[in-house]
């Protein structure tokens, strides 16, 4: 984030060289090989420097690497700087450059532990106490809906970031949730997304959570204003829509004109990006359906990676191992793509939510000082819960022609061990057959030894697999909420240190921008025919189709 081109950096010239120079030699089956002791000197084991017990072993041996590339790459990091920029980070520095911003996600789960100088950082606890009382009051049935009935449906109306964490996280900690209680998401501006989720809904015990930290998205005012012309017209009266209304936004003016109390706010900061923010006032609906303590748990979860992040060094540090890795990948293999693979269903939005963070971050081709970059920054994030991916894409990932670095995480411990948890070892058992397989395929020998003679050429070879897939593996003890804050910002670190090292800014999001404006210029020009202008004759042809064809 100095905002130089990494490819200045002297490592960075070194590092094509070994590319160029060992990329042959780097083969896992003979890596392995020549090591006997490759596990034990690329994995390493998590232990929370403080609060809840978290445990995870990384193990990043199957990966096209040595120590002199671990060593050149981590000085690649020291040349980005990337422990001034993240002391920076902590201590509340405006490290989000074009928006004059601090980045103080961490500053949510701080618990009073690192001294960070910003305008609201002292108001965290206030909100969290906020956060608390109400879900204590809707979870115990204390909080009632107009008529007097206790709340059983809480609906989360937000997008992108006011939506992909609670939806990951309520998804992740299912175990945890209070089951009496129906948690529902809406996101989309289509009219479906909220009209189907309204057919489910009772507006006597509804609670509808307006999520927006801005509170100027059109999809989620949009859809707010429906929902609310819904409740009242069966309700009647405004005066109810503060049982039924909150708002979680940093922009009280229009959460008031919305309609919604100020008592029924819960506020947060501009210093927390809306990808950062499930630790925020965001994450209402995860204190709803998990109860306030998980909620808590699963910040002090992320807490301690946070101490990890800032206090170790960087040949132990976990977010800076992933985030190496990937640059290793990214520009010097071009690989183009990262798969997050979790063997969990309970996880099955890892990858959903981490397209967002990963990609919003640090999808740039600009640095910070605004030189067009000549390499590639943030890779396509993409991923499914095992064993389900296994029976669509894992095909391309095995024998097809591009190289698709994936992290596997899966749970020791399930918390559905159903049929004495048969299910469980049979899962594991392919989150351990998978990185394998990929990284050591099987041979022409091996396939020509097991098929016997006489087959054709061309089914010989089609069995072989090339292996040399590399991959990391994340096992941990059970899926806890504390365990889960500790990978999401494992994650999120990650991203942090790969996007200071490409000297891009990772906290604004300005290629969003340009459709948004465009959505709007189209949408007074639907009318008629005559109203379109200033088209491509693609754009204007894709309208008049439309116009033609809509039945209202
Ligand atoms: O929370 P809001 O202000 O409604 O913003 C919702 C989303 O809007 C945009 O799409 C931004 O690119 C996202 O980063 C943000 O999370």
């Amino acid at each position: 984030m100095s905002g130089k081109l990494a490819s200045e950096y002297p490592s960075w010239k070194k590092l094509e060289q070994i590319h160029a120079s060992e990329q042959a030699r780097l083969v896992l089956r003979d890596l392995f090989a020549q090591d006997p002791a490759r596990f034990a000197h690329f994995s390493k084991e998590y232990t929370s420097p403080s609060g809840p017990d978290v445990t995870f072993l990384l193990d990043y041996s199957k990966n096209l690497i040595t120590q002199p590339i671990v060593d050149t790459l981590l000085t690649l990091v020291r040349e980005a700087q990337v422990e001034q920029f993240r002391d920076k980070m902590f201590a509340g520095e405006h490290i989000n450059t074009s928006e004059d911003r601090a980045v103080l996600h961490v500053a949510l789960r701080n618990f009073g532990d690192f001294k960070i100088a910003e305008a609201g950082a002292d108001e965290v606890d206030g909100v969290l106490k906020h956060i608390k009382v109400f879900s204590n009051a809707v979870r115990s049935g204390e909080w009632k809906g107009y008529t007097g009935k206790t709340i059983d449906t809480i609906v989360n109306i937000g997008i992108g970031g006011s939506d992909l964490g609670p939806v990951m996280v309520t998804e992740a900690l299912k175990a945890y949730s209070k089951r009496d209680l129906t948690a529902h998401f809406v996101s989309n501006i289509d009219g479906t997304h909220i009209a189907e989720t309204l057919k489910l809904c009772n507006p006597e015990t509804t609670l509808f959570i307006i999520a927006s930290k801005t509170f100027t998205t059109q999809e989620t005012i949009t859809n707010a204003e429906s929902a609310r012309d819904w409740f009242l017209a069966t309700a009647g009266d405004k005066a109810h829509v503060a049982k039924h209304f909150v708002a979680l936004s940093t922009n009280t003016a229009a959460v008031t004109s919305f309609g919604i109390a100020k008592e029924n706010m819960f506020r947060f900061w501009d210093w927390v990006g809306g990808r950062y923010s499930l630790w925020s006032a965001i994450g209402l609906s995860i204190a709803l359906v998990i109860g306030y303590d998980n909620f808590e748990e699963l910040l002090k979860g992320a807490h301690g990676m946070d101490e990890h992040f800032l206090k170790t060094p960087l040949e132990d540090n976990l977010p800076v191992i992933m985030a190496i890795i990937g640059i290793w990948y990214n520009d010097f293999y071009g690989a183009q793509t990262h798969a997050l693979l979790p063997y969990d269903q309970y996880l099955h939005k890892f990858a959903d939510y981490f397209q967002q963070g990963d990609m919003e971050s640090n999808g740039k081709s600009v640095t910070k000082g605004g030189q067009r970059v000549n390499y590639q920054t943030g890779p396509i994030i993409w991923g499914a819960a095992g064993t389900n991916g296994q029976h669509s894409f894992y095909q391309l990932v095995h024998q097809g022609t591009k190289l698709i670095p994936a992290d596997f995480l899966a749970p020791a411990t399930t918390h559905n061990p159903i049929a004495h948890s048969k299910h469980h070892r049979i899962l594991l058992s392919n989150f351990f057959a998978q990185p394998e397989a990929l990284a050591f395929g099987k041979t022409e020998e091996e396939v020509r030894k097991e098929l016997g003679p006489g087959q054709t050429e061309a089914l010989y070879k089609s069995k072989v697999f090339e292996g040399n897939k590399p991959s990391n593996s994340l096992m941990f003890p059970k899926l806890t909420p504390a365990t889960l804050g500790a990978l999401i910002a494992l994650y999120e670190h990650k991203i942090f240190v790969q996007g200071v090292v490409w000297g891009i800014n990772s906290f604004d999001q300005m290629g969003v921008e340009l459709g948004k404006a465009l959505a709007k210029n189209i949408l007074v020009q639907l009318g008629t025919p005559a109203d379109v202008k200033g088209h491509d004759s693609s754009t204007t042809g894709l309208i008049h189709y439309y116009q033609k064809h809509r039945k209202e």
